[in-house]
């Protein structure tokens, strides 16, 4: 019997052998130094089963996945509204475009480029202060991990963001405005590069997704992060945006729905059955991670978890 032990060792197996890794993000050198070998790979189930393989407990900083996380807390504060500073729609276009922003007047396109990211900031830093939007999102994270002391933001990293973050106060300066950024700029920056230097082990990420596995309630305490209503909107923006203009790619190859960053790290959402980790710092020409992508493609062959899928029980392995 195939077990789920058992297919991710394999799929660890073949991404330690791969030869072609893609390249680490070099833009800061926290980043740049980051091991090309690196892999893990962690999954934790709807009744709490955890199998994890590699690198899964190595912290690594989660970038862009932590887009999800504060979408999350934007429309648990904003609701609807929220809709009329970001839009839902895919943008087909690079993580840090700036170029529809001119078109749309200020608008962008969705909460995971990252000129929509930087409004979600800024609904954030104006719901609850600079400083406390940063101890806000540590504690929408901490409850969700069993090692909740363990999270925690490597300020080398939002130090180096902030300085070299020549684009996004670019983006947050454009929309500033058409009046779509409401606080001091720097301010909502802040935040922002604060968010990107969140660390996490996949072990960990993989833990923290599990809100959005169960329709919005921490499997953990049985108490409810979110709407089942968001959860499902966050998830098909996930589908739909969460891996830039490689989204297509991404939602055909794999059929979940999933978050990238740059660090390497995916988090991917098999509803109702699994929330899935996986991290490899190499990336390809989008920016998302490339073995971390082979591996959740070879994950879904082996488990039939796509959500595309006409019977994705079938293949289920214990
Ligand atoms: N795709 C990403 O992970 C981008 C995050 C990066 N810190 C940036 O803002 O440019």
């Amino acid at each position: 019997m195939t077990t789920l032990a058992s297919i991710i060792v394999s799929i660890a197996e073949e991404m330690r052998t791969a030869s072609e890794r893609g390249a680490v993000a070099n833009y800061i050198p926290p980043l740049a130094r980051v091991d090309l070998d690196r892999f893990g790979m962690a999954v934790v189930g709807m009744d709490g089963a955890t199998h994890t393989v590699g690198d899964a407990e190595v912290p690594f900083s989660v970038q862009s996945v932590s887009k999800v996380f504060s979408l999350s807390m934007a429309l648990n504060t904003m609701g609807e509204e929220l809709w009329g500073r970001v839009r839902q729609e895919p943008s087909g276009s690079a993580f840090n475009s700036i170029v529809q922003l001119e078109n749309e007047h200020g608008i962008p396109r969705n909460p995971f480029i990252n000129a929509g990211a930087i409004v979600i900031a800024d609904i954030l830093v104006s719901r609850y202060g600079r400083e406390n939007a940063q101890t806000r999102l540590l504690e929408f994270l901490r409850p969700l991990v069993s090692d909740p002391a363990s999270i925690d933001i490597d300020t080398d990293v939002a130090r180096q963001e902030r300085a070299t973050g020549f684009r996004n106060m670019a983006l947050a300066n454009y929309m500033r405005t058409f009046g779509n950024i409401r606080n001091v700029v720097e301010d909502t920056l802040d935040f922002y590069f604060y968010q990107c230097a969140l660390t996490m082990s996949c072990h960990q990420l993989a833990q923290v997704g599990t809100y959005l596995m169960t329709g919005g309630r921490n499997p953990l305490t049985g108490e409810r992060v979110m709407s089942e209503r968001n959860a499902q909107t966050i998830l098909a923006l996930m589908m739909m945006c969460g891996h830039y203009d490689g989204s297509g790619a991404f939602a055909i190859r794999v059929g979940l729905p999933g978050k990238s960053g740059v660090g390497g790290g995916i988090l991917a959402v098999a509803p109702g059955v699994a929330s899935i980790a996986v991290w490899s710092p190499g990336l390809n020409a989008k920016g998302n991670s490339l073995l971390g992508t082979r591996a959740l493609e070879r994950l879904v062959q082996h488990t039939g978890w796509s959500v595309f899928r006409a019977n994705p029980w079938v293949a289920n392995p214990t």
